[in-house]
């Protein structure tokens, strides 16, 4: 069975207002997007839900982040269940970002996933090693270790609800895109490992994403990679060249 193509945008802590974002959904809403990619965008929590209202049906909201308790005294978090009850329905975990700046050990990263797909939600899993990792030799550990800590949780999930995107923490916001070859590679290495740590089924059927230093002038020879089923973009959802990666298999 193909996999559907499959792009993310992530806003991370941008735009810095309300109606920067509704600008920025304004010309999305007025592009012309490929319909058989799935897109997905993730603006900041506190725009999850004006942003879900303005943004045209064919593309699904997501949030950046979101704790593994349903409720109680956790300042600052946001629910896996109160997502659900916005109708938002993807999250992003595990991004480098929050493991690196906001200590996310995968432990924690994979009880949070856990617990979004529990609730309802679908997950964008994020893994990547850092230059000094890719540099020793030990890209393909760093990313199993960061996925069995997930598959250890895992019993009797899922992951049609799961969505991996593949992030080398040295392309990220760098500039310095992995090559096609390089991003082939570690897709295929992924691949491997969920087919012998969980199923050939779901090794062949789960969704693999690059990300890092995505463009409208690298998206489309990454795009024609067998392992690589889209994209997770930060610098470059924010732009109009967001559309152009949308539509990279086009
Ligand atoms: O989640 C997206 C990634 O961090 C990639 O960000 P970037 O496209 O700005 O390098």
């Amino acid at each position: 069975m193909a996999r559907q193509f499959f792009v993310g945008g992530n806003f991370k802590l941008n735009p810095a207002s309300l109606q920067a974002s509704t600008s920025l959904i304004e010309t999305l809403n007025k592009a012309d997007l490929d319909p058989a990619t799935e897109v997905v965008i993730a603006p900041p929590a506190l725009y999850v839900i004006p942003v879900q209202q303005i943004v045209r049906k064919d593309v699904k909201v997501a949030a950046q982040n979101c704790y593994f308790k349903e409720s109680g005294a956790f300042t600052g978090e946001i629910s896996p269940k109160q997502l659900v009850d916005a109708g938002i329905p993807y999250v992003i975990l595990g991004h480098s970002e929050r493991r690196t700046l906001f200590h996310e050990t995968s432990e924690l990263v994979a009880t949070k996933t856990r617990a979004a797909i529990d609730a309802g939600l679908k997950v964008i899993f994020c893994i990547g090693e850092t230059l000094e990792q890719r540099e020793s030799g030990q890209t393909a550990a760093v990313c199993e270790e960061q996925l069995k800590a997930f598959v250890d949780v895992a019993k009797e999930v899922d992951w049609s609800k799961i969505v991996i995107a593949y992030e080398p923490v040295w392309a990220i916001g760098t500039g310095k895109v992995a090559t096609s070859a390089q991003a082939q590679e570690t897709h295929k290495d992924i691949r491997a490992y969920l087919s012998t740590a969980v199923s050939p089924a779901v090794a062949n059927s789960v969704q693999i994403l690059y990300g890092g230093s995505v463009t409208a002038g690298n998206c489309k020879e990454l795009a024609q990679q067998p392992d690589v089923d889209g994209f997770l973009v930060g610098g470059a959802s924010l732009k109009p060249e967001f559309a152009d990666i949308i539509n990279a298999r086009k």
